[in-house]
């Protein structure tokens, strides 16, 4: 499906949007500071590019900005059979098992500074993207930033409901675009967040049928679904991981380790055909290549939870089990997410670094990406290709997992896919 734009319709709504929404709810723009990171005059007629404005929504899990939001965070996430398939008994089970997890988990929350940093950086991120978006794409301009959460807040329903409060939609169509910020394809995190969208999108907008042109002045919708060799990423990574190589010793630094450490999938998602750690392991090898493989590396999986296999080996036993060997030089680079957050601060920093490998101060971390600005250009770099493609997704979308059986997966990717998509049903 190539991108239509209802560019015009959505141009006339903004300029003579009235009344105006309740002050104190909005930035001085109009759109509500709760969904979108920048702070930008209105938009008038003059300033819209021929296909603008288009609204870039940053989807992620999230995370609880304060231990106080633990608990919701945490219920959201074992409802989601996307993430935790816990069968018929979710309901019941999820509330209780988030409820005992939640004072060890707000623990964690407490030591990294009483909450996760994701927020902060999802719109910084957005917003500085959007700024070098403007330029690079006038033709699309104003490039208007927006976050939706998958676990916490601003949640998918918020944002939605903010784009059409804002312009976009009921009518007057307009452009969005879902740019998942999880690198590598997952179908419990983008297509999770995928299956949200898609659901909120039925719910406010209105059911319909697959393929179907945009009689209706909906929401015109397109995706970024992963991204992981994408040179701007890559580079971005490899000036983390420079930096920190920088601090060793010269003689020391050819025998420096690379750890790249990945959330973890449990073995029934891999078996399943989840795409994502053969997607982890290309950004691994893109990475390497443009370090020159300077140094010998490994790529090993964290934060599994409960008791069932999860893939291995886990990041605490490799840095366990290097540091027994010798290896006492190892920089870990957290390569599956790109900002700061429990898994980074927490198990990373404190358990391992400062527990497993205590003692040892040649065991480091790279930094996140946060603010880098090499990975904020990368961000504009993709998106811009994305808007000049006029494709509603990856050709990979177009195919699911080969165990899937979700039918939730199957309407959301005939969605997304685009018409052209030939998505095959589940055969029973
Ligand atoms: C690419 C990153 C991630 C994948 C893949 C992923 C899969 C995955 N996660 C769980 C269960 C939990 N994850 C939790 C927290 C959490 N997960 C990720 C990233 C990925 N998860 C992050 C960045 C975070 C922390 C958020 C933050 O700090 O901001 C949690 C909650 C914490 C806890 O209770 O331990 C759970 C539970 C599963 C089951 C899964 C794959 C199916
Ligand atoms: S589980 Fe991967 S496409 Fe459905
Ligand atoms: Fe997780």
């Amino acid at each position: 499906m190539s991108i239509r734009h209802s560019a015009t319709h959505l141009t006339r709504s903004l300029a003579t949007r009235s009344p105006r929404p309740a002050a104190g709810l909005l930035g001085t723009n109009g759109f509500q500071k709760s969904c979108m990171a920048t702070v930008t005059p209105p938009v008038t007629q003059n300033e819209v590019g021929k296909q603008g404005p288009t609204a870039m929504v940053f989807m992620n899990m999230g995370g609880p900005s304060t231990t106080d939001e633990v608990g919701d965070f945490l219920s959201r996430l074992f409802a989601d059979g996307d993430l935790i398939p816990l069968g018929p008994l979710q309901s019941y089970l999820g509330p209780l098992i988030s409820r005992r997890r939640t004072p060890k988990i707000q623990k964690q929350y407490a030591a990294i500074g009483g909450g996760s940093p994701i927020r902060k950086w999802s719109e910084h991120q957005c917003e500085e993207m959007c700024k070098l978006l403007d330029e690079m794409s006038p033709e699309t301009a104003p490039h208007k930033p927006y976050v939706a959460f998958r676990y916490a807040n601003p949640l998918t329903e918020h944002m939605y409901e903010q784009l059409l409060k804002d312009g976009f939609g009921k009518g007057r169509g307009g452009r969005a675009v879902a740019f998942t910020q999880y690198p590598q394809y997952s179908c419990s995190t983008t297509g999770s967040s995928l299956n949200e969208l898609w659901k909120w999108r039925n719910r406010l907008e209105g059911k319909r049928a697959t393929g179907e042109t945009n009689p209706d002045g909906a929401i015109t919708w397109s995706v970024i679904d992963r991204w992981p060799t994408h040179p701007g990423l890559v580079e971005a990574f490899a000036q983390n991981i420079e930096a920190k190589l920088a601090e060793y010793p010269e003689e020391r630094r050819k025998d420096v380790v690379i750890l790249f450490s990945a959330h973890s999938l449990p073995m029934s998602v891999v078996n399943r055909g989840d795409p994502y750690p053969s997607e982890v392991a290309a950004t691994v090898h893109a990475v390497m290549h443009r370090l020159g493989h300077s140094q010998p590396y490994r790529l090993c999986w964290q934060s599994q939870v409960g008791p069932s296999a999860w893939l291995g080996a886990q990041t605490s036993d490799t840095v366990k089990q290097y540091v027994a060997r010798g290896h006492t030089d190892l920089i870990l680079v957290p390569i599956a997410f790109t900002s700061d957050h429990i898994e980074t601060l927490y198990e990373l920093d404190l358990e391992v670094i400062e527990e497993d490998a205590k003692g040892h101060p040649g065991v480091k971390r790279a930094e996140s990406l946060n603010g880098s600005p090499a990975f904020i250009k990368a961000l504009a770099d993709i998106a811009h290709a994305h808007l000049k493609s006029g494709e509603s997704s990856s050709r990979q979308m177009h195919l699911r997992c080969q165990g899937c059986n979700s039918e939730r997966c199957l309407e959301q990717k005939k969605f997304f896919a685009g018409e052209q998509a030939k998505i095959l049903p589940t055969v029973k």
